[in-house]
């Protein structure tokens, strides 16, 4: 008997593929918009994965042009992007969507880590739901196994924002009452133009 030297990766792809999360049929996110902050970095992937997003989407009833997306070059651009997009008080969650492989040094462990906690944070602070799409992968095979097919995450990811974004407006109110408390805070459009007339008196730039 001669112990595996390596994890067995094969068992830990399958367990992955196997997992599941049910949601609610009936979420609605007609109401919702959806903001998509996607990495270049691994692009053939990340598309599919961002095409399980907008499926997962209309399944909630968001209306294509409710969703807002744009692109970054990699994960590690993530958060800040993300903070940008909360701030503008635009859209009603953000889902964060990229694809980070391990290579031979340990870039993988820092970003992995960094962007999870970043994405976290911007949540945190901005009340923005952020649904972190970014797949932590091993290699190749365990990304392919994890977005494509029927066992594509994105689409996951996309219910898990509308179903997010439904319980941020719940939680402040309702829409109206949320407008008001985020302008508040010193978020979206509104907030700017305010913040503009207090910045010509403030003279530091
Ligand atoms: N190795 C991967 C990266 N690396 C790039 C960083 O995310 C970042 O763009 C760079 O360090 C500049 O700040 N990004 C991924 O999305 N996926 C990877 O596998
Ligand atoms: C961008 C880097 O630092 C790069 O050298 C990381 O290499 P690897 O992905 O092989 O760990």
């Amino acid at each position: 008997f001669q112990a595996p030297l390596q994890p067995d990766v094969s068992r830990v792809a399958l367990k992955g593929a196997e997992s599941e999360v049910s949601f609610d049929n009936d979420l609605d996110g007609s109401d919702m918009k959806i903001g998509i902050i996607r990495t270049r970095w691994n692009d053939e992937h990340v598309t599919n994965l961002v095409n399980g997003i907008k499926e997962g989407l209309k399944e909630c009833k968001v209306a294509e042009a409710s969703v807002f997306e744009t692109s970054v070059p990699g994960a590690f651009e993530l958060p800040l992007a993300a903070r940008f997009l909360a701030l503008s008080g635009t859209v009603d969650a953000i889902i964060c969507c990229g694809v980070l492989i391990k290579g031979e040094t340990m870039h993988f462990e820092y970003i992995s880590d960094a962007v999870a906690k970043g994405i976290m944070n911007v949540g945190m602070s901005t009340t923005t739901p952020c649904v972190l799409g970014v797949l932590t992968c091993m290699n190749e095979d365990q990304v392919k196994a994890r977005s494509s097919g029927n066992n594509n995450h994105g689409v996951d990811w996309g219910k898990t924002a509308v179903e997010m974004a439904l319980l941020r407006t719940e939680a402040m109110g309702g829409k109206a009452s949320q407008a008001a408390k985020l302008k508040e805070l010193g978020f979206g459009a509104a907030a700017e133009k305010e913040n503009e007339k207090k910045k010509e008196g403030a003279g530091f730039f």
